[in-house]
């Protein structure tokens, strides 16, 4: 199975290790737009495949999609992060014109493939790349759910002082600082409501923590997140390419579900080798009606600033 990703900065060579390292698919292309920069870092990864034991082949192209050709899943990663203090909306300017470019140019080489955006503000380039490439809607997947997610079991987990994988928990709504819907309500410890164990006050800030979870990386690193980043879109990966179906929270185009239209947002949705196989259109309380009408209403403004580059 072969994988392109889209920009090699950060985020996708930290995906490409990953998905080499964990063996989720046979090939793996990088590609950037900085002469040698893919090149390079596919260098370095492929220089680890003694030590740590793997066979993916990782090769780096400089703005070659040739060498792309019939790529099963495309990541696109391509566009600036933020810096401290920015908002992931800022970087619209600047990331819609490369996303739409990169999508039409990987469409050129692997018409078939499942393209899985990355790029923020990720819900808004979603939509983009859905809107300009006119693919069906199960073929393009918003990543930052399965990030949020794993930031909300983080935050569950110090607050329990249990392990993370002991914690299961889910973020729906916008991939912002104040669009995300942490489902506290619906977490829990091996199977237990985390309401048993942790107060309201004690929930309130791990569900105001996870929000703000790349805000605060951001701070410390200068620059946004790459670690967790790169191994949830590996995670979702994983779940196409071997068809897991895995129940995993995407940004995806809603027609009714959760009572929106003309949307990509963050749902759970079941991925497999289809892409999104299902959306799993859960009850939600009054609140959470409330929180995810007022996120889409959020994305959907930022949506509207998408006129100029889709015309
Ligand atoms: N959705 C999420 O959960 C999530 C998580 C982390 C980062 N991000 C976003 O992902 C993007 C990348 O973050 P990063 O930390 O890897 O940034 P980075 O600066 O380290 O890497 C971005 C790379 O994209 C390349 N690039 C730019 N224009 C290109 C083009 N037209 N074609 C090919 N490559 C191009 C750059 O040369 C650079 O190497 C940012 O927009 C960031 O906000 C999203
Ligand atoms: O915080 C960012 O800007 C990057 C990414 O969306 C993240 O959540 O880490």
């Amino acid at each position: 199975m072969k994988v392109t990703i889209v920009g090699a900065g950060n985020v996708g060579a930290t995906c490409a290790d990953v998905i080499s390292y964990r063996g989720i698919a046979s090939e793996v292309v990088l590609l950037d737009i900085k002469e040698g920069f893919a090149e390079g870092k596919a260098m370095d990864i492929m220089q680890c495949a003694t030590n740590t034991g793997f066979n993916t082949k990782v090769i780096g192209v400089t703005n070659d999609y040739s060498k792309t050709a019939n790529s099963d899943v495309v990541v696109i990663t391509s566009g600036i992060p933020r810096k401290p203090g920015m908002t992931r909306e800022e970087l619209i300017g600047i990331n819609a014109g490369i996303v739409k470019t990169v999508a039409e140019n990987i469409l050129v080489h692997s018409p078939n493939t499942i393209v899985v955006v990355v790029s923020n503000p990720m819900d808004t380039m979603t939509y983009l790349a859905l809107k300009s490439t006119g693919l069906p809607k199960n073929r393009i997947i918003g990543m930052g759910g399965a990030l949020d997610s794993s930031r909300f079991r983080y935050y569950l987990s110090q607050a329990l002082d249990k392990p993370s994988n002991d914690v299961s928990a889910m973020v729906i709504g916008g991939h912002g600082d104040t669009t995300m819907i942490p489902l506290t309500r619906l977490a829990s410890y091996n199977g237990i409501p985390v309401s048993e164990f942790l107060s309201q006050e004690a929930l309130e800030k791990v569900a105001a923590s996870t929000m703000v979870g790349g805000a605060t990386l951001t701070g410390l690193l200068g620059t946004s997140a790459w670690y967790a980043p790169g191994a949830s879109v590996a995670y979702l990966v994983d779940s196409i390419l071997n068809d897991q179906k895995k129940m995993i929270a995407c940004s995806v185009f809603l027609e009714g579900e959760y009572g929106q239209n003309d949307i990509c947002i963050g749902v759970p949705c079941i991925i497999g080798k289809n892409g999104v196989e299902q959306i799993v259109d859960i009850t939600l309380n009054d609140a959470e009606k409330a929180l995810f009408a007022k996120s889409a209403d959020a994305v959907r403004n930022m949506n509207a600033d998408l006129k100029s580059v889709l015309a």
